[in-house]
């Protein structure tokens, strides 16, 4: 089985450095860059938005993740996608229309993404396989890092490993919030192949080690 993706979460980041944090995670062996938009409505909690992603865009060639906590999240895909997101990720309790929100990303050339929160059932996506290019399970409640790894979702992880290899497409399946190396191998275990890390990472010292530990392999 290949070593999963380690997609570092900027949330962790010095917010007074970011530029050279995304310089320094990406010469680190981060695979992409994963970036938490949050609103103060859909999550308690805000962040940043797209004139922060493109500026950022400059400073590192990885694809960047983008990770909606928003609502609504339609009328800010097409802002995403020109300031240089790769990916697209939203919550489908963020709009009323689900399938419509991922054909949007798609034609803007993105690639879709569906997260789905603790209490979130995996049937919220498998109406909608056909257009999705990443499914996400949070093992946190959105809106914050440094959270404890909900062992709850680990069932739900495998369940979507199975329902995606039944549909035979290729979606990646991605896990965030409280991923450690210690938390790290049962994600790997339940089928995940791209793992998201903030705390893990940028509050450590050595960011290349750190990723390599969460990775499973020697830095
Ligand atoms: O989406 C998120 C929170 O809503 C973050 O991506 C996540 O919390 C990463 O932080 P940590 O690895 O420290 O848990
Ligand atoms: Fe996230």
């Amino acid at each position: 089985m290949a070593p999963p993706l380690i997609a570092p979460s900027l949330l962790a980041a010095d917010f007074a450095r970011l530029g050279e944090e995304v310089e320094t995670v990406a010469a680190a062996g981060a695979d992409w860059l994963h970036l938490d938009i949050m609103d103060g409505h859909f999550v308690p909690n805000i962040s940043f938005g797209p004139v922060v992603v493109k500026a950022l865009r400059k400073r590192a060639a990885i694809p960047f993740d983008v990770h909606l906590m928003i609502a609504p999240a339609d009328p800010y895909l097409a802002a995403f996608a020109e300031a240089g997101a790769d990916w697209i990720s939203l919550h489908p309790e963020a709009g009323p229309h689900l399938h419509r929100s991922l054909q949007t990303i798609r034609a803007l050339g993105k690639k879709a993404g569906v997260v789905l929160n603790p209490a979130t059932p995996v049937e919220s996506v498998a109406h909608v396989l056909d257009l999705t290019d990443l499914i996400l399970v949070m093992s946190v409640n959105p809106g914050f890092g440094g959270q404890s790894f909900l062992d709850s979702q680990l069932p739900k992880i495998a369940a979507l490993r199975r329902m995606i290899d039944a549909s035979g497409r290729d979606i990646r399946l991605q896990v965030d919030g409280g991923v450690t190396a210690a938390t790290a191998p049962r994600c790997i275990a339940a089928g995940a192949d791209v793992l998201v890390a903030g705390t893990a990472v940028f509050g450590q010292k050595d960011y290349a080690a750190a990723i390599a530990a969460i990775r499973g392999a020697p830095a």
